[in-house]
């Protein structure tokens, strides 16, 4: 190896695109057709997907670990593999306590989110708020997942494009067009097993590629201790920043905190989750597979990041936005990859199917819950007498109509130009958080009406537009990126001062509206959420007082009643009786009890319509 102890910088990139082999070929190849043949093969097996049930919910017969594999793989799309690292190379590895938040992240849905939703039997999620509001929260409520539900898939399917694009000269809307048009096809043909399945194997893949990048990465730059010394020399690995400025954008508090609230709207009450949590053949295998995403979820976090560090390792922050003419860092990454990959026949091959294996995973996640939805709160309601066969050639229609809208919308994320994990952070913010609110508000809080759950959710959305958008017109977000290895090596005076006044422009604050705009994103989904449950509860109020109205039973998770469990049990019984539905900690246990005494006030209260 000639390069001498890392000093020598590494032979600059051959900015000439790309080629293929022919063992690149054939594993893409693979990745496709093993896609399509598990599409067909539940196209023509178990129930032949000819009921809703088992093209929408996978005849509820799942077990706990494709659903954990599937469950990772709904949000962990191009857009993680590429973005992660080219935040961990541009900033250092601050991203990387976002794995903290997955503790309560995943350990609240599994416990509160879970045994609700599973218990009510729902096929939509979005059911769930016509039972607790109303018919219009519930139409409200999908119309949103549908709106932060198209514009993410187009951002998963234009990423891997984009990527191959800039580096091989691979036409990108060819790519987009083969990855939505496989995808739309298993997708209508094999229902919601062939999609789980496919994830499982998916995942394989994606985990396969990163490992395989990883690998000759460190065997490139000259050993484990060598990407080490670098990156060390680089400040690539960031201390814990407990700088309480909600304006900071990585820091613990909004990695750590407010990344709980991002894990609760995606794990906990976004639809293509809840699909597979109910999906599963008990509550207990869907609690369980819950538990098992935590694992695979840091694992995946991990391999993005050590990614991260062994490219920087490996080019020392170096810049080649001028030869890719783009100043994208997602598109770099790709072109570091490829060059530290060339020439080793299968790996380029194995890296685009990565890629194209995490987006197809999500979009088909996608295509499946959005079919879901539009039937399940659009269509069925209206139509109650439509045969099963009709309604599940009208789902099939529905995927295969989504999957064309996705092209679109592929388009439209092309005009954006922000990097493409920012795009997808705050796209779950803006638009997840205040679907998140409108749950919480509905489960644990039983004041809530329907009147303040419609205006909860319009002012959520309102606000989370406002500082969103915001903060894209004013580009009040952008931070410095450290600076490459090769100036802290130089550490001469000159550049020391240079830095010294870049740092103090940065640190300036913005005032006013502008520092309104620059909120980090990461705490978007729990400020929006927050929104939408102060203003839902002022408007409940302020239009039913505290009178308590007919709450459908299992509805309320009895937040107050768990919190306060070491109350002695008459008190609490008291409370209950008195119609304090938060202190009651068995609403099933209390169903059956007033099933029991008809004549009681209360049956009014938990009886079904
Ligand atoms: C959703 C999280 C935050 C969970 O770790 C992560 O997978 C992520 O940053 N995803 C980015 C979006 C995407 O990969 O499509
Ligand atoms: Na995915």
């Amino acid at each position: 190896d000639g390069r001498v102890a890392g000093h020598l910088p590494p032979e600059p990139p051959i900015s000439k695109p790309k080629h293929f082999a022919v063992a690149d070929y054939v594993i893409f190849a693979v990745l496709l057709a093993a896609s399509m043949g598990i599409g067909l093969y539940h196209a023509l097996s178990g129930g032949r997907q000819r009921t809703t049930q088992e093209f929408l919910m996978a005849d509820r017969s799942m077990r706990c670990l494709p659903v954990s594999l599937s469950l990772i793989a709904s949000f962990q799309s191009a857009v993680a593999i590429i973005g992660v690292p080219a935040e961990i190379y541009t900033h250092g590895t601050q991203y990387w306590f976002i794995g903290c938040a997955y503790i309560l992240g995943l350990l609240i849905p599994a416990h509160v989110f879970i045994p609700v939703l599973y218990r009510l039997r729902l096929s939509s999620t979005y059911q769930y708020l016509e039972m607790r509001f109303s018919k219009a929260v519930r139409i409200c409520g999908t119309l949103t997942f549908i709106f932060q539900t198209v514009i993410y898939m187009g951002l998963c399917v234009y990423t891997p494009a984009f990527a191959l694009n800039a580096v091989t000269g691979f036409e990108l809307w060819g790519a987009v067009l083969a990855t939505g048009l496989v995808c739309t096809l298993y997708t209508t043909m094999g229902g919601l097993k062939a999609v789980i399945w496919t994830d499982v194997f998916q995942t394989v893949v994606m985990f396969a590629g990163q490992l395989a990048v990883i690998v000759v990465g460190v065997q490139q730059t000259g050993g484990v201790s060598e990407v080490w010394r670098k990156v060390r020399e680089g400040n690539r690995i960031s201390a814990l920043d407990l700088n309480p400025d909600p304006t900071e954008r990585h820091t613990f508090w909004t990695l750590g905190v407010g990344g709980i609230f991002l894990m609760l709207s995606l794990y906990g009450v976004n639809q293509a989750q809840v699909q597979r949590y109910l999906s599963a053949r008990t509550e207990k295998e869907a609690v369980r597979s819950c538990y098992m995403v935590f694992p695979s979820l840091q694992l995946a976090l991990a391999l993005s990041c050590v990614m991260g560090l062994v490219m920087f390792a490996r080019y020392c922050g170096e810049d080649h936005s001028d030869k890719l003419g783009t100043s994208s860092k997602d598109a770099m990454v790709v072109y570091f990859v490829m060059d530290m990959l060339q020439g080793l026949p299968g790996l380029p091959g194995l890296f685009i199917a990565c890629l194209f294996s995490a987006a197809l995973s999500t979009i088909s996640s996608a295509f499946n819950s959005l079919a879901t939805v539009t039937m399940e709160d659009l269509i069925k309601p209206h139509f109650p007498t439509m045969t099963e066969a009709r309604a599940t050639l009208l789902s099939k229609v529905l995927a295969m109509s989504y999957g064309l809208l996705c092209l679109a919308m592929a388009y439209l994320t092309h005009l954006m130009g922000d990097s493409v994990l920012q795009v997808a952070l705050k796209i779950f913010g803006m638009v997840g958080g205040p679907i998140l609110g409108l749950f919480c508000l509905g489960m644990f809080f039983p004041w809530a009406n329907s009147t303040g759950a419609l205006a909860g959710l319009g002012a959520g959305l309102a606000l989370a537009f406002w500082v969103g958008i915001g903060s894209i017109v004013t580009r009040s977000s952008s931070t410095r990126p450290l600076p490459p290895c090769r100036a802290v090596l130089l550490s001469d005076n000159m550049t020391t001062a240079i830095h010294a006044a870049l740092l103090n422009v940065t640190l300036s604050r913005p005032s006013g509206l502008k520092r309104f705009y620059s909120l980090s994103y990461m705490w978007y989904s729990a400020f929006n959420c927050f929104t939408v449950i102060l203003i839902g509860l002022i408007i409940s109020f302020l239009t039913g007082g505290l009178v308590l109205t007919y709450v459908t039973p299992g509805t309320v998770y009895p937040l107050l009643g768990k919190l306060l469990c070491f109350l002695p049990e008459h008190l609490k019984k008291k409370l209950c009786c008195r119609g304090n539905m938060e202190f009651c900690t068995d609403i099933h246990g209390l169903q059956t009890m007033f099933a029991n005494n008809p004549g009681d006030p209360l049956t009014f209260l938990l009886a079904p319509s």
